[in-house]
């Protein structure tokens, strides 16, 4: 596959003439410093790299001891090792994109320099790091102007808005349109790609611009729009952007293309910082928040259990339930129970023949299917028994409406997923409640004259229970297999699914 796309793909804007680009794994070298709490730095650049699809490699210019909060102190190891390092690299590797970080002094950036004309890599994205989130100074004040020599060398620039206002030797821009504005002037000084990034703005949204006026983009400026966030988990956002821009440009060559590619990726990885809980300052992006945790068999079903126990004790301390145990339950609520029951089970077999419908095999076809099957069988027989002998309640109550509803909205979300997690509730809660009452009864040794001796009798059904651990592993996996983003919302339909099972046995208190 790398071989056709090579040969299909555009050069690489810069790559010397034929060079081959489109590499399935691209050989990435980040030259940056290192951050020892992993979340800028080359610690950020490898893992940005690998989330790429990138195989990450690091030649450290400067050490830095810091933490989320700040930098406590800078060492920049002699310039000859620095020189031994790339040479050591590229004696040896074809490199197919550099990314370049934070250079620290004059003599690193002399030293990157005299590597990178001599090896002349297809891709280069250059970071001017300057000064840190934290506002600790990371390259000295008298190494600006060899930066600023330094950037004809790159393809692509991602300065900040300060750093951006620094190489262009202005203010730092206060709006979009003097960032662009700033770009510009720096892409043509410099003939590079400038990537203008929103970061530093405020409001709602935060975008970011490629921009050259070269003919090598599609426009002059392209603009790549984005939602701000609202974290404070910003470290290492710079240095995760350049070597992930480096990564896709050497897979797909194209710099809009990688800018679309990884600006939502970026935006997920700022979403999702929260999960990581590192450090008590800005803490770092989840570069890997589009992989799934691991979770064992049955690891799924255990976190949904989890949730939902609260609404079980909910359940037993209703009225409903516990005078259904004791028998001095009123027969008008237990009617008008049993015709919502009956109800509900005609919206409920619909939706499982929804999910019968979306099942990826055959045998959970099969099962929704048999499921859905046995709702309606149910359903005639509450008409035929209980029902018969009870007058006609009144309509679909809400509670009823808004569970299939509900449910409804669930079958039409298209994830067979969240569906699923949705109709789980009305089998495990249900089977729950039916067996603890039912071993409750037969504790209290079955007593002759109470009023709902036969429906407590019938509660605990084997076949029913078997059904429900059916349906918990089939949930459980779906639950395993999805995505962060569908695993969340399987848990809220879950969760709204649990909430209307309490609803529903109390609703006759309310509404009959
Ligand atoms: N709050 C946010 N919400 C969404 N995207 C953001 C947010 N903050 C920064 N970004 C994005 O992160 C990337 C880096 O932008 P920024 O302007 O913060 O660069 P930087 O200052 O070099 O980053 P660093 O924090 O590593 O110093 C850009 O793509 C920017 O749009
Ligand atoms: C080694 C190193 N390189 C770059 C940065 C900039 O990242 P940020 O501005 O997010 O702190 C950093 N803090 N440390």
């Amino acid at each position: 596959m790398s071989t056709t796309l090579s040969m299909t793909l555009p050069a690489v804007p810069g790559a010397p003439a034929g060079a081959p680009v489109g590499r399935d794994v691209p050989r990435v070298l980040s030259i940056a410093g290192s951050d020892p709490s992993g979340g800028a730095g080359i610690q950020a650049d490898l893992k940005s790299i690998a989330a790429h699809g990138g195989y990450g490699m690091a030649v450290i210019t400067a050490l830095t001891a810091q933490n989320t909060r700040g930098v406590q102190a800078v060492h920049v190891p002699p310039v000859a090792f620095l020189a031994q390092q790339l040479d050591a690299v590229s004696d040896d590797i074809s490199i197919d994109a550099v990314k370049i970080g934070m250079l620290g002094d004059e003599a690193v950036i002399r030293t990157v320099r005299g590597w990178l004309e001599k090896v002349r890599p297809a891709v280069v994205v250059l970071d001017p790091v300057m000064v840190a989130t934290s506002g600790d100074r990371l390259l000295k004040e008298s190494a600006e102007a060899a930066l600023r020599e330094l950037l004809p060398l790159a393809h692509l620039i991602t300065p900040n808005l300060p750093e951006l206002a620094m190489l262009v030797g202005a203010e730092p821009a206060e709006s979009w349109d003097a960032a662009l504005d700033q770009g510009k002037q720096l892409a043509k000084t410099t003939g590079a790609t400038v990537l203008v990034k929103g970061g530093h703005l405020a409001g709602t949204d935060c975008p970011d611009a490629l921009v050259n006026a070269s003919g090598l983009l599609a426009q002059d400026v392209v603009e790549v729009r984005g939602n701000r966030i609202a974290t404070r988990n910003s470290h290492g956002t710079g240095c995760s952007l350049s070597s992930a821009m480096a990564t896709v440009q050497a897979r797909v060559g194209d710099w809009e293309a990688s800018l679309r590619t990884v600006k939502p990726w970026l935006a997920g990885a700022l979403e999702n910082s929260g999960e990581l809980e590192v450090g008590h300052g800005n803490g770092p992006v989840h570069h890997f928040h589009h992989l799934r945790p691991a979770l064992h068999e049955g690891g799924f079903a255990a976190r949904l259990w989890d949730e939902a126990q609260q609404d079980l004790d909910d359940i037993y301390a209703l009225d409903f339930i516990r005078s259904l145990a004791s028998g001095e339950l009123e027969e008008k609520d237990f009617a008008y129970y049993l015709a919502q029951d009956a109800l509900y089970l005609n919206g409920y077999s619909r939706v499982l023949a929804r999910a019968s419908a979306l099942a990826p095999s055959e045998a959970e076809q099969l099962f929704w299917a048999g499921s859905a099957q046995q709702c309606l069988e149910v359903e005639s027989e509450l008409h035929r028994s209980w029902l018969s002998t009870r007058p006609a309640q009144s309509g679909l109550g809400p509670v009823t409406k808004a569970y299939v509803d509900h449910l409804t909205a669930a079958s039409a979300s298209g994830s067979y997923a969240v569906l699923a997690a949705a109709v789980l509730p009305c089998f495990w809660l249900y089977a729950e409640v039916g067996e603890k009452l039912h071993a409750r009864f037969v504790a209290a040794g079955e007593p002759d004259g109470h009023a709902y001796a036969s429906w407590l009798r019938t509660y605990a059904d084997e076949a029913f229970a078997a059904a429900t651990r059916r349906a918990i592993s089939i949930v459980d996996a779906a639950g395993r297999n999805a995505s962060a983003q569908e695993r969340a919302a399987m848990l809220t339909a879950f969760k709204q699914s649990c909430r209307l099972e309490v609803a529903f046995f109390d609703a006759p208190r309310l509404h009959s």
